[in-house]
């Protein structure tokens, strides 16, 4: 049995010359989600599953949870000195360490509940997170340290509270999956060396926005649905969560496409997902995974950030699929 703890450290052994930050950053982030955990897992019984009756930065109805999970993880990391700034996607500004407590090396971009228009119903959400380098010598963290692609990341994760919590991370070698044993309090690695198998016979993407979507996708998912009766030679199952955590630890366990592509209707914001708290993420873990994770026109994490909160369209999961469409992005140009 290897607890998240044992497994942190012995990565830190393959770096003689590391502070130990890092390790212990990460783990007060797997004490973060812990905590979230608990609170979502008690669902009805403490009376927050309602609407907050505000809009975060995106201008999204936050319900009750999105607050309460954004300031579980901040408290979680505020004592720390290991990092020096965050950013949330709930959060307008950029979240500074309080005065007075020790500044670490390390910029962390966290999406504290995503999927929480799926709290109400009890399906699965969870929480992603990234972390960057902050740049040598800055003091004090600006909104420009954190615009860095993708592939700057030291590292980035998810945790998914389904069934069981289980917390997904890469730190540039390879991804593992941790499953929460609630009994000892221990995050117990479960899936060493996730791999996404390169084929898949299964995509997911809501398909109520077909109409508004650019003519590569609507030929690729026209294909999917036609199965062996069109050009494809095989019959195409569908999935649509609507939460990216459930939908990508699925591409991590049994391969998939998922896609929140460009539409007409959002195009104006640039796409639906956001960059620094779920693109970036995700297209990490996926390629760490031997997946691939595009925009349909260039690789998610060569993207060079104009600002936190921008959005992009998603594409991910397993490679040939993947590139298949990027491929159908490339034709129709
Ligand atoms: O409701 P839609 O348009 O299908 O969007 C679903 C997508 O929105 C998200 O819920 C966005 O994340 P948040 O819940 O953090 O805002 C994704 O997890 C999911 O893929
Ligand atoms: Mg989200
Ligand atoms: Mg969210």
């Amino acid at each position: 049995m290897t607890s998240l703890t044992q497994f942190l450290i012995e990565e830190q052994r393959r770096f003689p010359q590391a502070s130990g930050d890092f390790t212990l950053l990460l783990n007060d982030v797997a004490v973060a989600c812990k905590a979230i955990s608990r609170a979502v897992r008690r669902g009805g019984l403490s009376g927050v599953l309602g609407s907050q009756g505000t809009e975060n930065v995106q201008g999204e109805v936050q319900v009750q949870l999105d607050v309460i999970t954004n300031e579980i993880f901040v408290n979680a990391l505020n004592w720390t000195g290991r990092y020096a700034a965050m950013v949330s996607e709930e959060n307008d500004e950029l979240i500074h360490i309080t005065d007075g407590n020790p500044k670490g090396e390390y910029l962390i971009c966290f999406d504290p509940l995503d999927g929480s228009s799926n709290i109400n119903v009890n399906l699965s959400v969870g929480t992603i997170f990234s972390i960057l380098h902050c740049p040598q010598g800055v003091e004090h963290p600006t909104e420009q340290d954190f615009l860095q692609p993708g592939t700057s990341q030291v590292a980035a994760g998810f945790c998914i509270y389904g069934p069981a919590t289980v917390l997904m991370l890469t730190t540039g070698n390879g991804v593992n999956a941790f499953t929460l044993d609630e009994e000892i309090g221990e995050f117990i690695l479960t899936r060493p060396n996730v791999r996404i198998p390169e084929d898949t016979a299964e995509f997911a993407v809501n398909m109520s926005n077909r109409r508004f979507w650019e003519p590569p996708m609507r030929r690729y998912v026209d294909e999917c649905v036609q199965g062996k009766a069109g050009g494809r030679e095989k019959d195409f199952n569908m999935r649509w969560l609507a939460s990216m955590v459930a939908e990508v630890y699925r591409v991590l366990t049994r391969g998939g496409l998922f896609a929140y592509p460009m539409d007409e209707k959002i195009r104006d914001k640039g796409g639906r997902l956001r960059l620094m708290y779920e693109a970036n993420p995700m297209a990490f873990i996926v390629e760490q995974a031997g997946g691939a994770a595009s925009t349909g026109y260039e690789r998610i994490m060569e993207i060079q950030p104009g600002s936190i909160h921008q959005r992009v369209p998603v594409i991910l999961g397993s490679k040939n699929e993947v590139e298949r469409l990027a491929a159908y992005h490339r034709d129709a140009n």
